[in-house]
């Protein structure tokens, strides 16, 4: 399967590699997510599985775990995509505005590996609007541009769901979510307005990100609600 996210891709997201197979059934890919391991590259050194992976190494200052410099954490994500499972890799918006990121962008480009830029609000739900430019912002420097915000109310989530519209029919690529239970339903219905990412804990005690649906859950919902 290659990479190119014309089609909804449902990610399950996990620290350790090993648990693959328990992801096949109802996941295109794996996140795997860098930060939250030790040896990360020793990881995917003996990856053996049948999913296309998706590379992320999340800093501390974006909610991730990575707690080296991010110069290293950023060669170390570019390194990953010396891997063939791997596939794409997650780089922050922040870090390709600063200019950080050149390097492994250039790395990705040259290995075929698609790019996910990828915006967090941990805080709040910016405006539609707002939403929209980050997005728009984003999709100029990778493959899908992918904004995670933190609903409180349901204006919230519309605001999210109003910008994934707005961009996609605009023509990029976006993936979008709203954290946290008053969010968690987007995650089913942003794919209905374009999102073309979801993400779900291989194991549901294990999840990245607050609001998350299982595996088996969101692909069912996602696929009764897109069809
Ligand atoms: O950035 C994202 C999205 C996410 O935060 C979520 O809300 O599902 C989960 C993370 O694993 C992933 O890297």
């Amino acid at each position: 399967m290659s990479l190119d996210f014309d089609e909804f891709v449902l990610a399950a997201a996990t620290a350790d590699l090993s648990e693959e197979p328990d992801a096949r059934e109802h996941a295109d890919v794996i996140e795997f997510r860098m930060d939250l391991t030790d040896e990360p590259l020793a990881a995917l050194e003996s990856y053996e599985g049948e999913l296309p992976i998706l590379a992320t190494n999340r800093a501390a200052w974006e909610g991730g775990e990575w707690d080296g410099s991010d110069e290293e954490r950023l060669e170390v994500l570019a390194e990953a995509t010396e891997f063939d499972a791997v596939k794409a890799i997650d780089v922050e918006l922040e870090a390709i505005l600063d200019g950080d990121a050149e390097s492994v962008l250039g790395t990705a480009r040259d290995r075929g590996v698609s790019v996910v830029a990828s915006a967090h609000d941990f805080e709040g739900t910016p405006s539609r609007g707002e939403i929209a430019s980050t997005l728009t912002e984003a999709a100029k420097h990778a493959d899908v541009a992918k904004m995670a915000v933190t609903a409180e109310s349901k204006k919230d989530a519309l605001a999210l769901l109003a910008a994934t519209e707005q961009v996609t029919a605009h023509g990029d690529t976006v993936a979008t979510m709203a954290m946290g239970d008053v969010g968690s339903h987007t995650r089913a219905v942003a794919p209905v307005y374009g999102s073309k990412i979801g993400y779900a804990p291989v194991d549901p005690a294990e999840a990245t990100a607050p609001g998350q649906y299982d595996l088996e859950t969101l692909s069912i919902l996602v696929s009764e609600l897109s069809s």
